[in-house]
């Protein structure tokens, strides 16, 4: 409802003319520096009232921490975040009250509440809300550290020239909608599920929360119906995922592959439009003329690439925390690097060999007790006493379990009361990193 996210969760709340509107954050780790002033440079890019074809509504949008700050730092609890709503003019609203207008959520919500819900500004649909958004993404970014998330506005009114574009509009005294696309460098590969939780389906599900978003397009997006597979498809380079294009956008099988995250979104234009406009006035019943009066953004994808960020921003936050690359606790806010044990398994040089050949290293013990076994650092000297005493010709295979294609458990042994790691499968031989003549 008014909530997005599994691990690093944002809840929205306000109205564009209530007492405030805001933010609470959940999941965010503790530890992290955090004052108003991290906010206030993507607040002010959000702001309206400044250039041309913005609205003419200006707000201090300062950041009140309500909860979840102390001594500068993130506490790892809820963190609220207020900004006031003071320079309202309702009596905008209450004149054309009669016309639900079109394109906005008047009618919608109407039907849906009731009637009770407050339509002053638009109420809880109005952009005013994306203020806590932003003030959530600013924190996300920080989260990111090396991870860069860049949003632009790329088309106005159909055209790439953004001043042409506005012109379009200004000349017809109507709206126009835009085209603003977002690149994400220095992502992971890994991030997203198969299926419902694909990243490709996150981003989506948060990218139309911001309103007026009507579409998204990953890499060449629509223009892909229309390649052969050959042009579409990505060459991999190598083993980190590279591809030599990028037609994917940087998401395959919903998850992310190394590459740059790039998606652009349509924006519609602004639907309060002073141009003239037939519609219903649900007083008299009738279709009458009415033109919108009051203030609003001529084009509102002019504000929207600070709010794309954000967005992006919490989502990749959220999809880091659920791969334990960004963790809630302080003392890994250093991303990714959780150390992994390298482990060893002993053999003779002859079985290595034939490894070798075919790519793969199996040994008896996969076929007798579904597994093949290994030792720690720790325990493979105790390992080659008990097992391999007096034997020659043998190898001490070192391997990197983070590239083991097959489970790895660590199980307990029969012998001696320690786990051991056990791979549930042949050791693909790229996992060996380094092997030991004894
Ligand atoms: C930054 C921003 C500013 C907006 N400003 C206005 C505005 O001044 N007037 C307006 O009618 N709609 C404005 N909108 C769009 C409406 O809030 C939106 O069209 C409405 O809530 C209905 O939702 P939908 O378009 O997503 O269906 C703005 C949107 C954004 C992202
Ligand atoms: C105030 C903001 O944008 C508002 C977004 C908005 C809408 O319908 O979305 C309608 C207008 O509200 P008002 O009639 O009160 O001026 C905009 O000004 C803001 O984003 O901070």
């Amino acid at each position: 409802m008014n909530s997005f996210g599994r691990i690093f969760r944002v809840s929205i709340f306000g109205e564009s003319h209530g007492e405030s509107v805001g933010i609470n954050i959940d999941g965010c780790p503790a530890g992290l520096n955090l004052s108003a002033e991290d906010l206030l440079p993507d607040l002010e890019r959000r702001k309206g009232g400044k250039g041309k074809g913005t609205t003419p509504r200006q707000e201090a949008d300062y950041p009140f921490f309500k909860s979840g700050v102390f001594n500068g730092k993130t506490t790892g609890f809820p963190i609220t975040i207020l900004f006031e709503n003071n320079n309202t003019r309702s009596e905008d609203y209450q004149k054309q009250r009669s016309f639900p207008r079109p394109g906005h959520a008047d009618f919608t919500a109407h039907e849906k509440f009731g009637g009770n819900e407050d339509y002053r500004g638009g109420g809880h649909f109005s952009a005013r809300l994306t203020t806590g958004l932003v003030a959530a993404g600013a924190i996300a970014k920080k989260l990111l550290q090396q991870i860069t998330v860049n949003a632009t506005l790329i088309e106005v009114g159909g055209l790439k020239d953004i001043e042409q574009g506005l012109q379009k509009a200004i000349d017809a005294k109507d709206s126009v909608g835009g085209i603003v696309e977002c690149v994400v460098k220095g992502l992971p590969v890994g991030l997203g599920e198969p299926y419902f939780d694909s990243l490709e389906s996150t981003l989506a599900h948060m990218m139309f929360a911001i309103p007026a978003v009507k579409g998204i397009e990953f890499g060449s997006g629509f223009a892909a119906a229309a390649m052969f597979g050959t042009e579409h498809n990505d060459v991999i380079e190598n083993m980190t995922g590279k591809t030599t294009t990028n037609h994917a956008g940087g998401i395959v099988g919903g998850i992310s592959n190394g590459n740059d995250l790039v998606f652009r979104l349509a924006i519609k234009p602004t639907s309060s439009t002073p141009k003239v406009q037939r519609s219903l006035n649900w007083e008299t019943g009738q279709m009458e003329d009415f033109s919108i009066k009051g203030r609003h953004d001529l084009c509102v994808a002019l504000r929207a690439p600070v709010i794309v960020e954000a967005c992006t921003a919490i989502v990749l936050v959220d999809s880091m925390m659920l791969e334990n690359r960004i963790n809630r606790i302080p003392r890994v806010l250093q991303p990714v690097a959780h150390k992994v044990e390298s482990i060893y398994h002993i053999t003779t040089n002859d079985a290595w060999m034939k490894a070798k050949e075919t790519g793969y290293y199996e040994s008896a013990s996969l076929a007798s007790e579904g597994f093949i076994h290994c030792s720690t650092e720790a325990q493979v000297a105790g390992t080659l006493e008990r097992f391999f005493a007096g034997q020659t010709n043998l190898v001490k295979l070192l391997i990197d379990p983070t590239k083991l294609v097959h489970e790895l458990k660590y199980e307990q042994a029969t012998d001696v009361d320690m786990l051991f790691p056990h791979v549930y499968g042949a050791i693909n031989i790229d996992a060996v990193v380094e092997v030991i003549t004894l």
